[in-house]
């Protein structure tokens, strides 16, 4: 029998379409799912003459040539745990384990170690772009073991979407969750790129007065320019969409949003580092408030203003601006927690090459990341991609528009808690004074924590006295 290429474990939507993607591309796949039900049903309805089934995991994995690649495509958490409690005595020195589900990056470093004790090369790849991605070419980010990367490299470059330069949306990450952790940041900007696109259309609406139909026109008309981008577009799909029993599909759709937990993943982690990603962190809560407890009740007893209109070109130019501007400072944040977490973990992350495979087949593929592989390109070390000249310059000529957008949303009643964010860590980062001298003089009357001086080197407590009497 002739062996095959690689195997996949998982027939639901990511599975099977990247199956069929690698075998498309001449790859022999053996496929296995854990209940044989869904391995059956995409035998049967998507069979592949490069593509076997396999109902017994010893039969699948004798199926493999050596050493055996086996890409686990299942539910993230404890499926993965269980799936390697039954490979691992099944495997030999050397076998690689590919995990491309969206597993968490400290699940990743222990199942990593875990692997290597048995002599098994265990890899974290983060994958995006949905079904089309998988099936189509998405963004791979693999993380694992570098010296083993040449085995599995040819096969996910194949499968990977082309960007416009023809380059492969796929590059080795680094050791251990590497690939993992920048899927998670991914997923992270991922949710601050969609409240902003949501907030735009809140905007638009309410304080515009557009209806779904001229939204989709103004969407359509952003994503020929520098806001291009595959959100955008798909934006103004939706907008346009038409439902069966009248009207917009949009219109119908409850207004609570749902989440997986890789964005709250990304917030809880910048937490852990120290970086600032309030952008991210605003488009989590906005889900979590979306769901509320007694939302329908403060609705009917919290006072809002009412709504005054601002209709016409510059107003939607101002959200256009305000909408790049935005954008540009949830990316900033996110490769600052790339950033941070490079050092603390040791991966040596290249900030330009992550850009780089960002540029298409992944939800969040846009014109500008090419800016920012050109940013980091031109400086590997950038404290901040604000500092760059073409996004500094962007920001200069934009905030202008944020401000004005953002006075006319808390006027209006209208909450945008992402352009909010995006604003106030502009002007935390770049106002001389936030106010942080009197903190460190509360917490050293209270604590005697210390403080430093302006004026001399040292640490410094005060002998605070009571000027009042309580
Ligand atoms: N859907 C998407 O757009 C994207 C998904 N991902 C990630 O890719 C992975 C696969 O996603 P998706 O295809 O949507 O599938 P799901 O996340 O819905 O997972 C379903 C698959 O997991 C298997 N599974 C569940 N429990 C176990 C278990 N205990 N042991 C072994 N297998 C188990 C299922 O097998 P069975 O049917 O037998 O229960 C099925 O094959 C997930 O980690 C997801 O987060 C990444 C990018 C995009
Ligand atoms: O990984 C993805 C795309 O890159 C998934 O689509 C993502 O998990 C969706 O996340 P959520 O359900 O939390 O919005």
């Amino acid at each position: 029998m002739a062996l095959h290429d690689i195997g996949v474990v998982g027939m639901a939507v990511m599975g099977s379409n990247l199956a069929l993607n690698m075998a498309d591309h001449g790859y022999d796949v053996s496929v296995y799912n854990y209940t044989p039900d869904l391995t059956e049903q995409f035998l049967q309805e998507r069979p592949h003459e490069k593509i076997t089934g396999y109902f017994e995991l010893k039969d699948f994995l004798a199926s493999l040539k050596r050493p055996r690649k086996i890409m686990l495509m299942i539910m993230a958490g404890a499926p993965v745990d269980s799936m390697l409690d039954q490979l691992l005595p099944l495997l030999d020195t050397g076998d690689i384990i590919i995990d491309g589900g969206n597993s968490y990056f400290g699940d990743t470093r222990r199942r990593y170690d875990r692997c290597r004790e048995d002599g098994i090369h265990f890899y974290g790849m983060g994958i995006s772009g949905g079904e089309t991605g998988a099936r189509r070419g998405p963004a791979i980010m693999p993380g694992g073991n570098k010296e083993t990367y040449p085995e599995i490299q040819p096969i996910y470059e194949a499968i990977a979407a082309k960007a416009a330069d023809g380059k492969p949306c796929c590059t080795y990450i680094g050791e251990d969750g590497a690939g993992h952790y920048v899927k998670m940041v991914h997923n992270g900007i991922e949710y601050a790129d969609m409240q902003l696109i949501a907030e735009a259309y809140l905007l638009l609406k309410y304080v515009g007065g557009y209806d779904n139909a001229a939204i989709s026109k103004i969407f359509h008309e952003w994503n020929q320019g520098e806001l291009k981008s595959f959100l955008i577009g798909i934006a103004a799909d939706i907008f346009a969409e038409d439902d069966e029993a009248g009207g917009q599909v949009l219109d119908k759709i409850v207004d609570a949003a749902g989440q997986k937990g890789t964005g709250r993943w990304t917030s809880i982690e910048s937490m852990k580092q120290g970086v600032d990603i309030s952008m991210i962190t605003a488009a989590c809560n906005a889900r979590v408030m979306s769901n509320a407890l007694g939302r329908a009740k403060a609705r009917t007893c919290i006072e809002m203003p009412a709504l005054s209109h601002q209709h016409g070109d510059d107003f939607v130019e101002a959200v256009r601006q305000s909408l790049y501007a935005a954008k540009i400072v949830a990316y900033a944040q996110g490769f600052s927690l790339y950033k941070s977490a490079s050092e603390t973990y040791d991966w040596h992350l290249d900030y330009g090459a992550i850009a780089s495979i960002f540029r298409a087949g992944c939800i969040i593929q846009a014109e500008f990341l090419t800016k920012i592989t050109e940013a980091y390109d031109k400086n590997p070390d950038l404290d901040n991609l604000l500092f760059d000249d073409f996004f500094l310059a962007k920001i200069n000529a934009n905030q202008g528009a944020l401000r004005q957008i953002i006075g006319l949303a808390i006027a209006n009643g209208l909450p945008i808690p992402a352009f909010s964010a995006a604003l106030q860590y502009l002007d935390a980062y770049s106002s001389p004074q936030v106010g942080a001298n009197l903190i460190q003089a509360l917490r050293d009357y209270f604590g005697a924590h210390t403080f430093q001086r302006v004026d001399k080197e040292g640490t410094f407590h005060h002998h605070w006295h009571e000027h009042y009497t309580k």
